[in-house]
């Protein structure tokens, strides 16, 4: 059945969606309803009409799920942060591991998968040593910070969440008030003016290193002097910082960054070992599981202190120097170099003489490495961004046949995407487990061993190429329906997906190299319209693509 804006349904919810908004049913009718959970039975008001399915709002709960449980955050309704507060943490984690299992099903054809059961955590709140707090106005014209709500830039005020540290709240009072001080105005996003962008709070859980670093829109910052004094009045204060982010863009930081007082990183420890992260660096936000999450790595790999294993997107080398401890050599691969300077700092911090750092991307580095020494690896580990490894990348992985393949993914599709390929040609799934790393969100992290084996024609129900498909979608930003529609609902335009990704690759977002492109060369494919594109880069805005 088809339904209409302002038609009323009455459906259980089932499912949720990427922003963790309750999927359900009404007679085929597909309905997202934001602050519905998983086993509510609700009524909602159709908003949004497509053909197939809606966004409804959510009018009355009949029966609350019997998972649903009171959100520790006052704000987790407004809040984009924590998707997941409404529902038990028990459900939450049934909830992750059925994600994971399905994108293995749909994305990488797999069956009889070999799950572990999913490692979360015993107190599910309280665990990031990370926290980025945008600083901006109120409507009556104080000064604010928050976090945004979902899918906007609107700050929703709260200096205490339940997912940070104590101390962040502390930080966020003296900056304030030393900004009221000195009448330091708040970064304006539409006008570009204003000095103060962000406050970034790094926090070591096993050493109570704290650094606090302020993105700013100008070179100084008034009365930089009184502002180190004030938060060194906090005791775990080791590091005081700048960055310096003058561009109009969604990103928060800037690549310069100045040392107001301190040391320039916090040491922490995972393990036995410890990392100093700098206010660039990229470090796991949840250490507690991230022990558990490069135990589970370090297990699939079963060193025996004889292999050679490649640690590809290595950050700052934390993998890396799990793996160290047990191998005979380790190479990491990490794009950014001031990452691999901490990889090659932590390695001497730590007394590792079995490692080699490489600055490059690694679907260039491995196969020059490769190519010119003709070494293969016992293991290779990967641990990429959100859009998974570059097909390059698979196949000299392919090329060099280390006995075990381990992945550790924190978006599950463009995982499922890769296993799919490196079981195509030859690689046998056999373990995964997903670890809770981000705790009443939805985002879960997967650890995942292959081993080599024949190709089992059985396991793989279809052919494809990375090339024909559209992954971006799984990655951050917005589907092509959601696209559609913001173009539709702001200018009165019908978009296609052909449109769409056209532009998609005028504006360097990864789409697959022939997805939406002509068969053939004499075959003629209309070309997105000016007013078309200019629509579509504004979706692409709303939604943070570009
Ligand atoms: C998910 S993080 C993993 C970092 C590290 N393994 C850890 O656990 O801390 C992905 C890393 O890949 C890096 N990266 C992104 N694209 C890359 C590429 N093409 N080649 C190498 N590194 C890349 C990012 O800078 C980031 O440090």
């Amino acid at each position: 059945m088809e339904y209409r804006k302002n038609d009323i349904v009455t459906l259980k919810i089932e499912d949720c969606g990427i922003d963790g908004e309750g999927i359900g049913k009404a007679d085929g009718f597909t309905v997202f309803v934001k602050d519905a959970v998983i086993g509510d039975t609700v009524r909602a008001k159709i908003m949004k009409a497509k053909k197939n399915y809606g966004y409804g709002r959510l009018e009355e709960i009949l029966t609350p799920s019997p998972n649903r449980v009171e959100p520790e955050c006052a704000f987790a309704r407004q809040c984009g942060g924590c998707q997941l507060q409404a529902l038990s943490y028990e459900k939450q984690l049934e909830f992750k591991a059925g994600k994971v299992k399905g994108h293995l099903e749909r994305i990488g054809g797999f069956t009889d998968i070999p799950m572990e059961e999913i490692l979360g955590m015993e107190q599910p709140f309280h665990y990031r040593n990370k926290a980025q707090f945008p600083v901006g106005k109120s409507k009556d014209g104080r000064i604010i910070t928050g976090f945004y709500a979902g899918r906007t830039h609107s700050i929703i005020e709260n200096r205490d969440c339940a997912l940070g540290v104590s101390q962040n709240k502390e930080v966020l009072d003296r900056v304030i008030s030393h900004m009221e001080k000195y009448h330091i105005q708040p970064y304006d996003e539409n006008t570009g003016k204003g000095l103060v962008r962000h406050v970034l709070i790094r926090y070591g859980f096993f050493t109570d290193e704290m650094m606090v670093c302020l993105i700013i829109n100008g070179e100084e910052l008034p009365g930089e002097d009184a502002l180190v004094k004030s938060l060194r009045e906090i005791p775990e204060t080791v590091s005081v910082m700048v960055n310096v982010n003058k561009k109009r863009n969604n990103v928060i930081l800037g690549e310069t960054v100045r040392l107001l007082w301190g040391k320039p990183y916090i040491t922490d420890k995972i393990g036995e070992i410890s990392y100093q992260i700098s206010p660039l660096s990229f470090f796991q936000v949840n250490p507690y599981q991230t022990g558990r999450l490069y135990g589970k790595a370090l297990e699939y790999a079963d060193l025996t202190s004889n292999e050679t294993v490649w640690d590809l997107y290595c950050g700052i080398g934390t993998i890396s120097l799990f793996l160290a401890q047990k191998a005979k050599m380790v190479r990491g691969v990490e794009i950014i170099p001031a990452a691999i300077e901490n990889a090659k700092e932590n390695a001497k911090l730590n007394g590792f003489t079995n490692t080699e750092f490489f600055v490059g991307k690694a679907e260039e580095v491995l196969p020059e490495q490769y190519a010119r020494t003709g070494e293969r690896a016992d293991v290779i580990v990967v641990d990429p961004p959100r859009k998974g490894c570059d097909e390059t990348l698979l196949a000299t992985i392919i090329e060099m046949q280390p006995d075990r393949v381990v992945y550790v993914s924190c978006d599950s599709a463009t995982l499922a995407r890769d296993l799919k390929y490196l079981c195509a040609h030859g690689y046998q799934l056999k373990k995964v487990c997903p670890v809770d790393m981000f705790p009443n969100t939805v985002s879960v992290e997967t650890v995942v061993l292959l081993s080599k084996g024949k190709v089992d024609s059985k396991k793989i129900r279809v052919e494809f190429s990375l090339e024909d498909m559209d992954m971006s979608e799984f990655q951050d930003g917005a589907t092509y329906p959601q696209i559609k529609e913001y173009v539709l609902e702001h200018t009165g335009l019908k978009v296609s997906n052909l449109y769409i990704s056209q532009i998609k690759r005028k504006c360097g977002i990864g789409v697959g190299k022939n997805y939406n492109l002509p068969k053939s060369e004499d075959s003629r494919q209309p070309q997105c319209p000016p007013e078309k594109e200019k629509a579509i880069r504004e979706a692409f805005k709303y939604f943070g693509m570009i």
